[in-house]
């Protein structure tokens, strides 16, 4: 069978990475203890070609290489978003606001479910019982302040409602704890902490599946807060056009995207926990007293690719160069708040979290002619969207919302920044909302003045009052929108005769 095209097949991906020379192989032997994170870490923040690790100390029987980076930005200025864009088959230029149209075309149709084919490359290899032994693996080690190591942070995580026919796909961290056990973060609101409750009322352990080197389409939807009850598989397929090939798990009823490159199967357990993290956080901190007690996932099965199975990382932190919780949660959070707001009736054209905020603020695109017809006014107009996103999940990690006029590219952190640091003025046009579900992982919330789990939220409002209600009274100083067409024109051809 011919091979499927990159944002369905991860080794199909990793081609065509190397196609677009986005992609370098490493052959050196690099050690999985730090080494292989910190080159990564670095691949993200030179926004270098993402760097793929052949010989990794400590690997065998074909378990595994390791590639690092795959959703940072591409080491093409030219083309930044081109190895996102590549998750989901859109052309090498498309841009971030094409990525979000694409994530959220497939809202209002028909999910698409996935077809059981008997076997796939994931099937190849086989280890249970005494063969499986975690500690053996070459797991990396991200961050010096990580309290294990973290072989899972790029994974679909799979889980299934007990009574319902819901398969929540999400991406959930998970650490190596010993022999045949990983403990790992399930933390509400999330759906896999809501699905978890479940089975802890049920009294049953929980079936789990995590796929590795999954399709690239299937990781962003798992990625996306997608609403309750969705199965994302069925999504998936309804934004392909075709339903995804699943297989069945050795050990459990679960389903898993039969061109995995691992898959690691088994049960959380609903009644032991260990001690999990500390973990490199997206927000660029690793608190040194973060002491969390997880579910433990027992594991039964691995299952993986033969030709060295490839375990895609993520190596979270400060987004000075974004990496996956960035470009992934921030950018897949913001289309869900982009159609919250549209299909409540609000003229947002787009919604973005700056990389440059950590993509704890997201930047909120309205069109002011339409906002004129609402006849409203910058305190109502705020506080609706305010109560509309801060109450909703797809809103947890957002803790200020800049509301910016259609004169403002959202994905401009430049144009973001100026409107609000000159039109919103401080002590009036922002409206603080401290009744709402914080998100605890931001610094100011976990290790801050106030109460952890409540409130830090704010919508700043980034029009001025006349933008409510007619065209703006002024006109904006730069080559853009300061001269008439037909000097900019004169002064683009003659530019290079300037010597400039
Ligand atoms: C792309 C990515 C995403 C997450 C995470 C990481 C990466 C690369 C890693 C593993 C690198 C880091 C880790 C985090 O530490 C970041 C985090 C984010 C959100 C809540 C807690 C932690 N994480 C993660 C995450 N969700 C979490 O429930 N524990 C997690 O462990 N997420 C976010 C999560 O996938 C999204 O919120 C999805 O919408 C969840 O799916 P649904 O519940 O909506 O079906
Ligand atoms: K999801
Ligand atoms: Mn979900």
């Amino acid at each position: 069978t011919s091979t499927p095209p990159p944002h369905l097949d991860f080794r199909a991906f990793v081609d065509a990475l190397r196609s677009d020379d986005d992609l370098a192989d490493i052959n050196a032997e690099v050690d999985p203890n730090l080494e292989v994170a910190a080159v990564t870490r670095r691949a993200y923040e030179l926004q270098s070609k993402a760097p793929l690790f052949h010989n990794i100390k400590g690997a065998h029987d074909g378990l595994f290489r390791i590639l690092g980076a795959s959703g940072g930005l591409s080491s093409d200025p030219q083309f930044p978003y081109r190895r996102l864009v590549r998750h989901v088959g859109l052309s090498p230029n498309a841009s971030l606001g094409d990525f979000i149209d694409k994530m959220l075309s497939a809202k209002g149709k028909p999910g698409i479910p996935p077809v059981h084919v008997e076997t796939g490359p994931c099937k190849e290899n086989k280890l249970f019982g005494n063969d499986i032994d975690l500690t053996k693996l070459p797991a990396p080690l991200l961050n010096k302040a990580d309290g294990g190591n973290y072989i899972q942070t790029m994974g679909i995580n799979i889980v299934q409602h007990p009574t319902k026919a819901w398969v929540n796909w999400s991406i959930a961290r998970a650490m190596v704890l010993d022999k045949t056990r990983m403990v790992g973060l399930i933390m509400k609101p999330q759906h896999i902490a809501r699905i978890y409750a479940q089975w802890m009322e049920s009294g049953k352990d929980m079936p789990f599946a995590i796929a590795l080197g999954a399709p690239p389409i299937a990781v962003m939807a798992s990625s996306m807060p997608l609403p309750e009850g969705v199965t994302e598989s069925e999504y998936v397929g309804a934004l392909c056009g075709e339903p995804l090939e699943l297989v069945k798990c050795e050990t459990n009823d679960l389903y898993v995207p039969a061109r995995s490159e691992i898959v690691i199967e088994g049960t959380v357990s609903i009644t032991e926990r260990a001690k999990e993290g500390p973990f490199g956080e997206m927000h660029g901190y690793s608190f040194l007293d973060e002491e969390l007690m997880e579910p433990i996932y027992n594991v039964a099965a691995i299952t993986y690719r033969s030709g060295n199975a490839i375990l895609p990382i993520s190596v979270p932190g400060r987004a000075t160069g974004p990496d996956e919780t960035h470009t992934l949660i921030g950018t897949l959070a913001s289309a869900e708040i982009r159609q919250l707001l549209q299909e409540n009736g609000l003229p947002v054209l787009n919604v973005f979290t700056p990389y440059e905020t950590q993509v704890i603020w997201a930047a909120v695109q309205v069109d002011r002619k339409k906002l004129w017809e609402l006849e409203t006014n910058a305190e109502e107009f705020c506080r609706k969207i305010g109560q509309l996103v801060f109450r909703r999940k797809c809103g947890m990690q957002i803790h200020r919302l800049l509301i910016v006029g259609d004169d403002i590219d959202p994905f401009n952190f430049k144009d973001v920044i100026w409107s609000y640091a000159s039109r919103c003025r401080p002590g009036m046009d922002e409206y603080h909302f401290e009744d709402v579900a914080a998100y605890p992982l931001v610094p100011y919330m976990s290790h801050g003045p106030g109460a952890k789990l409540t409130g830090g939220k704010v919508v700043a409002n980034c029009l001025l009052p006349h933008e409510y209600k007619q065209e703006q009274m002024w006109v904006t100083c730069d080559f853009e929108n300061g001269y008439p067409e037909e000097i900019k024109e004169r002064v683009l051809r003659r530019w290079s005769d300037f010597g400039l």
